[in-house]
């Protein structure tokens, strides 16, 4: 099955977090699957926190950064009953703002799952809820506005 990000354009497909054009990057993939959208990674031991066994708080938001601009894509193009890479303009969101809230430490060496819903999506903007967790225990959450891209003229 094709990621979400395995159907962004070349010219915006070299983020660091999620870029597939980016070889130096997380390569982050997403997919949607009903109402909601999820990823899985698990950070290298290298993006260790503060104290050791859990991971950087920097990198935990860069996963929700990357899978809540790829799920504002997806549902996006749901609204508008597409499907991605159906030849059309390409939808592409970019992250106007987001908070993230620590709900425990994370830990290293586990899979993380990200997952992803549709709180609004209004004109160019969708609000994005997003969690991150461990183990099945929720250790971030956060909410995202993303902005639709639209290239300057
Ligand atoms: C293109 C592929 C990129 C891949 C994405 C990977 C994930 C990322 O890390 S993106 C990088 C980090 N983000 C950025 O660099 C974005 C930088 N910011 C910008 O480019 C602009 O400020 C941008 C596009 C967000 C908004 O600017 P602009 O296109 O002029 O839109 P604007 O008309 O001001 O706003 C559109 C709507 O969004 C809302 N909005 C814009 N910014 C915000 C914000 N920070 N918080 C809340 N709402 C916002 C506006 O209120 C407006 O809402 P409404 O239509 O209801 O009035």
């Amino acid at each position: 099955m094709q990621a979400i990000q395995d159907h962004y354009p070349a010219e915006f497909s070299h983020c660091y977090g999620c870029g597939p054009a980016n070889p130096h990057g997380f390569h982050l993939k997403s997919y949607i699957d009903g109402e909601r959208t999820h990823a899985r990674f698990t950070p290298a031991s290298m993006y260790s926190g503060g104290y050791p066994g859990n991971v950087y708080g920097g990198m935990l938001a860069s996963l929700l950064d990357c899978h809540g601009t790829a799920s504002a894509a997806a549902f996006a193009y749901r609204a508008q009953s597409r499907v991605m890479g159906d030849g059309g303009p390409p939808i592409r969101f970019v992250t106007g703002s987001l908070k993230v809230d620590y709900r425990r430490p994370t830990p290293l060496g586990v899979e993380l799952l990200i997952e992803g819903t549709l709180c609004s999506l209004e004109g160019r903007k969708a609000v994005i809820d997003l969690t991150l967790s461990a183990g099945g225990e929720v250790c971030v959450t956060g909410v995202m506005v993303a902005v639709q891209f639209v290239a300057k003229a």
